[in-house]
C-alpha cells in the first residue's frame, strides 16, 4: 500500500524531526500534548489507525487489541521494552508488532553506570550539601562510599544492555559476573572477562553489586523476590534500569528500610511513575525517572526505527525489528 495513505496513529509527542518526517510519509496523527492517552482514547486510536506508534506508557493489553479494528495491521512501538503489549494476543489477530532494539543499548549502560557510582559514592548526598550550603569543607572521614575497583558486579540479564554494562564497568575495574538464560560464547565472555553464574541465588549471594538489565517477560517477573533479595549481602547496592516487575519492589523497600542491604540505585518502578513512597525518603536509594534511553540522540535514532520498520512493512515486507511471542 503506498505510504501516504496509511493511517499512523502516534499515542505520545515525540522528537520534532521524527514527527516531521513521519509526517512526510504517512497519513499521521500526532498528539498536541504530551500526555499519554486516556483508555477511551486509545481504543479510538486502535479502531481508525492501521498502525499504532505507541509507547511504553500504553496499556496495549488482549482487551484493547480484541477491539480493534480490521485495519489495525501493525504495533510499532516507540522503544525496545515491549511488556505493555500483548503480543500473543497481537499475533492472534495477525497484527505484527515491533521495536526499536539495539539504539537504546549504551545510553541505558551509562545510566545503568550512573547509579552504581551514585549509590556506591553517595552522590546525592554530595549534591543536596552543596545545594543547602550545608558543606564545612574537606574532612577525612566525611562521604566516605566504596571504590568500584575490585567490586563484584553481578549483571542479570547479559543481552546487548548488560555487555555494554559489562564493558563499561570493566573499565572501572569491577570484575564481572552474570547470569542468563544461555551461557554466552567463550569468545564474547572473555572479552568482557565475565564469570557466568548457573545459578542465579549463588551468584546474588556473592556480589557486591547487582544490575537488573533483563527484559521483563512472564519468567523474569519478580526474578528477585523476597526469598532471592534475603540471599544479598548487607553490603550489596542493587541497581535496575530495566523494568520494575523483575524485582519484588515491596520486599526491596523493606530492606531497603531496615538496612538489610546498602543500598539501590533505580530507574524503573513497579507502578511506572506512581513509584514507592517509602522508597522515596530513604538515604540510601537513588531514583530516576525512567531516563535510560533519554539522550537527544538515541530518542531520534528510536523514532527513525520506527520508521525503517513501517516503511518496510509499508512496502510488503516484515518490520525488521519484528516481536514474535518466541522471543519472550
Ligand atoms: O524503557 C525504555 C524502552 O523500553 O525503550
Amino acid at each position: 500500500m503506498p505510504s501516504k495513505r496509511l493511517s499512523v496513529v502516534v499515542t505520545r509527542r515525540l522528537p520534532e524531526v521524527v514527527e516531521t518526517r513521519l509526517k512526510e510519509l504517512f497519513d499521521v496523527r500526532l498528539r498536541d500534548d504530551d500526555t499519554p492517552l486516556t483508555r477511551a482514547e486509545l481504543v479510538a486510536a486502535v479502531k481508525e489507525a492501521d498502525i499504532l506508534v505507541p509507547t511504553v506508557t500504553d496499556q496495549i493489553d488482549a482487551a484493547l487489541i480484541s477491539q480493534a479494528g480490521d485495519r489495525l495491521r501493525l504495533i510499532a512501538n516507540y522503544g525496545a521494552g515491549i511488556d505493555h503489549i500483548d503480543v500473543n494476543t497481537a499475533r492472534q489477530r495477525g497484527i505484527l508488532v515491533s521495536n526499536t532494539p539495539g539504539v537504546v543499548t549504551e545510553d541505558t549502560a551509562d545510566i545503568t553506570l550512573a547509579l552504581i557510582l551514585a549509590v556506591t559514592r553517595r552522590l546525592p548526598e554530595g549534591l543536596a550539601v552543596m545545594q543547602t550550603g550545608d558543606w564545612n569543607g574537606w574532612a577525612p572521614t566525611a562521604f566516605l562510599g566504596g571504590r568500584l575497583g575490585g567490586r563484584r558486579l553481578g549483571i542479570l540479564g547479559m543481552g546487548r544492555i548488560g555487555t555494554a554494562v559489562a564493558r563499561r564497568a570493566q573499565a572501572f575495574g569491577m570484575q564481572i559476573h552474570y547470569h542468563n538464560r544461555r551461557r554466552l560464547r567463550p569468545e564474547n565472555e572473555q572479552q568482557v572477562e565475565a564469570t557466568y553464574w548457573e545459578s542465579l541465588d549463588q551468584m546474588v549471594a556473592r556480589m557486591d553489586v547487582i544490575s537488573v538489565n533483563c527484559p521483563h517477560t512472564p519468567s523474569t517477573f519478580h526474578l528477585l523476590n523476597a526469598r532471592r533479595l534475603k540471599l544479598l549481602k548487607p553490603s550489596a547496592v542493587v541497581v535496575n534500569t530495566s523494568r520494575g516487575e523483575v524485582i519484588d519492589e515491596p520486599a526491596l523497600t523493606r530492606m531497603l528500610k531496615a538496612g538489610e542491604i546498602a543500598g539501590a540505585g533505580l530507574d524503573v518502578y513497579e507502578q511506572g511513575s506512581q513509584s514507592n513512597p517509602d522508597l522515596r525518603n530513604l538515604p540510601n536509594v537513588v531514583m530516576l525517572p525512567h531516563m535510560g534511553s533519554a539522550t537527544q540522540e538515541g530518542r531520534v535514532e528510536m523514532g527513525e526505527k520506527v520508521i525503517i520498520n513501517i516503511k518496510t512493512f509499508a512496502d510488503g515486507h516484515r518490520p525488521p525489528d519484528q516481536v514474535v511471542p518466541a522471543m519472550l
